[in-house]
């Protein structure tokens, strides 16, 4: 699909505005009482690009999101869109699209008449409402009721009120909750072809899968500090895939791997060592030498969501009922959780800041 301009004619930039349509975080926190929600968050967004926002709950994206629009005054730092502070942009409605809830509609207006609304606010011609109607696939149901509306369609029309203005930079919470499948690839496309535009995106998600397809790069948070800033592809060159080895003699493979200079070696829940960094071969000759028979060695290659596990690990506090070390087998030097393996949420020794709202994944 392609995204048409079929919008309102565009407003020049002020001399204090570069026009660019960068969103640039610096150094931006956000405490509130004793909860540091955001802690020294920098990042840019570059127009031309869909830029996935990711943590797990409670991470501080939304806090992060609100700052960006001026909603909320950050404790320190600044952000910026176009080279200035989202509350100096001479035309914000028409320079920012944002959707950071879907609940805002009166429940007996139809999705038409709220368009229109929001339209006459923003200085737009009625007119628009029908365009953006088009443009998120909602004109049939342009006349009924919102709240009637399944939670796809509010998410379909919160879209279409975020573009009235025909922005250039668009800010959105979530926006593939409640999609169905045909939903979420009706949004990627739809974000990556506003993006092919030369418009900035910038999406935020509590899970990778959801938009490992559709972003370039990516912002990830845990516990208000970003852990990531990249492209999708350098998080995929980060991967590295670990051996995992069963033996007649764990305790003894394990100091004959050490002793051959094997440094990541971690023995994981079930007994078996996982082994980071060393081929199949070697391993299999260090064993050979020390006379300890292998009863089986796989390779694992971890996927990316795993990767964004680990990244964002120790959100939260507390180990998963049953961990702990494997019975009768005293830990060897290096023992410890696997990493970056498919690490369920809250896995790992206790070292949370804070509790999250809730862990959902
Ligand atoms: N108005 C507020 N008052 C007090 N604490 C808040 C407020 N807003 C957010 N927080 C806290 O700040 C932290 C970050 O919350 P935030 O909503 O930004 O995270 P999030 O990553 O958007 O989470 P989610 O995916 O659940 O929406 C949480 O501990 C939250 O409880």
């Amino acid at each position: 699909m392609t995204y048409a301009q079929p919008g309102p004619a565009p407003v020049a930039p002020t001399a204090r505005e570069n026009g660019s349509g960068r969103i640039v975080v610096q150094n931006l926190s956000r405490q509130f009482g004793s909860v540091h929600a955001v802690s020294d968050l920098s990042f840019v967004v570059h127009p031309g690009t869909v830029t996935g926002f990711l943590g797990p709950n409670g991470s501080g994206k939304t806090t992060t999101l609100r700052m960006v629009l001026g909603l909320i005054t950050p404790s320190a730092g600044s952000v910026t869109i176009s080279g200035v502070p989202f509350h100096r942009l001479a035309h914000p409605g028409r320079t920012v699209g944002a959707v950071l809830d879907t609940q805002g509609f009166h429940p007996r207006r139809s999705a038409r008449d709220h368009l229109r609304v929001y339209a006459a606010a923003s200085g737009v011609p009625d007119a628009r409402a029908d365009q953006v109607l088009e443009l998120v696939g909602l004109s049939s149901a342009g006349r009924r009721k919102a709240g009637a509306f399944s939670m796809g369609m509010r998410q379909r029309l919160s879209l279409a009120t975020a573009l009235l203005g025909d922005p250039q930079v668009l800010v959105l919470d979530e926006p593939s909750n409640g999609l169905d499948p045909e939903g979420i690839v009706w949004l990627r496309g739809f974000l990556q072809s506003f993006a092919r535009t030369g418009r900035t995106v910038l999406v935020s998600s509590h899970g990778l899968r959801e938009i490992e397809q559709t972003v370039d790069s990516l912002v990830v948070m845990s516990r208000g500090v970003r852990v990531y800033e990249g492209t999708m592809a350098e998080l995929g060159s980060r991967r590295r895939s670990r051996v995992l080895l069963r033996s007649a003699d764990q305790v003894g493979l394990h100091s004959a791997l050490v002793a051959a200079g094997t440094r990541d070696v971690t023995v994981l829940e079930d007994g078996r060592l996982a082994v980071t960094g060393a081929d199949v071969q070697h391993l299999g000759s260090v064993a050979l030498e020390a006379r300890i028979a292998i009863w089986g060695m796989t390779e694992e290659h971890p996927d990316l969501e795993q990767e964004f596990l680990q990244l964002t690990a120790g959100q939260y506090t507390g180990a998963p009922p049953g961990y702990g070390p494997p019975q009768g087998y005293g830990a060897p030097p290096g023992y410890g959780p696997p990493q970056g393996y498919g690490a369920p949420p809250g896995y790992g020794p206790p070292q949370g800041r804070h509790q999250g709202r809730g862990q959902s994944w």
